[in-house]
């Protein structure tokens, strides 16, 4: 491994350290395990803290590379759809841990690099607390400035005119993601759908918007929300991975719960060693 490559495990190992230290309690029951290659480290991190703390804790993942790690790890595992219903309602995850590929200055992510985002955005809303972990090349002021696309998962057939779609919304260049080198033909997720890779230029916030046009997109520079709702209206896309609106803790206020999307708080490992959070203002 190059030293380049060795700092950024180490950031990634710090930061979910960090976070588990600060966000797991042991009075917590119901667990999210996110996917990629930073939650390896979130892992660890739980499994060095001994059964005695985690072993009357369920762990829910998001996907089927998530599944394997608490397997692996000796958790406690179940599906997402067998935590008990209370009430008619089933019982909110305490908290959930996961990667991003890009975090804006509001929190907001994209995810999806590993092609795992419709699970994991279906256990950050089950969560009353979101917590995002990475490393400090993750960290930007607006989102698609160093991760330029935003990763969309569709239904197969519906691809070519998705991707007509995205074209006609500004996106250059949207292309199915291979699954080269590992599967010849597409990356088929573990829902069996298929991930488009759609470049958009550097998002705007609400706070960057002078005119609803500019919110629009029409000059080409799309607000976070707006896109993501234009996106999301397009019959064949299944999910997608810009992950936005409110937290957890704000989504109780609102009377909002399964529609909070952004984390409380990101943790980064950065490459002096430190571990710089960004908690939600
Ligand atoms: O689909 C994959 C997920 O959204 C990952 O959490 C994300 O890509 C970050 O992965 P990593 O921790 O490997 O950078």
């Amino acid at each position: 491994m190059s030293s380049a490559a060795i700092l950024v495990e180490s950031a990634k190992k710090s930061a979910a350290f960090q976070a588990v230290n600060d966000h797991l309690l042991p009075e917590y029951k119901y667990v999210g395990i996110g996917s990629g290659s930073t939650v390896v480290y979130v892992v660890d991190a739980i499994v060095s803290k001994g059964r005695e703390f985690y072993g009357g804790m369920t762990f829910i993942p998001t996907g089927s590379q998530s599944k394997g790690l608490i397997r692996k790890a000796g958790l406690t595992l179940a599906n997402l759809d067998e935590r008990p219903v209370v009430d008619g309602k089933p019982v909110a995850l305490d908290v959930a841990f996961d990667g991003a590929d890009e975090v804006d200055e509001d929190l907001n992510l994209i995810k999806g690099g590993g092609a795992c985002l419709f699970q994991e955005k279906l256990v950050a809303i089950a969560a009353k607390k979101f917590i995002a972990v990475a490393d400090y090349r993750k960290q930007s002021p607006r989102l698609c400035t160093t991760w330029k696309t935003i990763p969309i998962e569709v239904l197969p057939l519906s691809a070519p005119d998705v991707l007509l779609r995205l074209r006609e919304m500004g996106s250059p260049s949207p292309t199915v993601r291979s699954g080269l080198p590992s599967k010849a033909g597409e990356c088929v997720t573990d829902n069996g759908m298929w991930i488009i890779d759609a470049p958009f230029p550097p998002l705007r916030l609400p706070k960057d918007i002078n005119t609803e046009v500019e919110g629009l997109g029409k000059d080409g520079i799309w607000e976070v929300k707006t896109l993501a709702d234009e996106l999301l209206r397009l019959p064949g896309i299944v999910e997608i991975g810009l992950f936005h609106g409110f937290n957890g803790v704000e989504a109780v206020k609102l009377g909002k719960q399964l529609q909070a999307q952004k984390p409380v708080a990101a943790y980064f490992g950065l490459a002096n060693g430190e571990v710089q959070v960004q908690n939600a203002v």
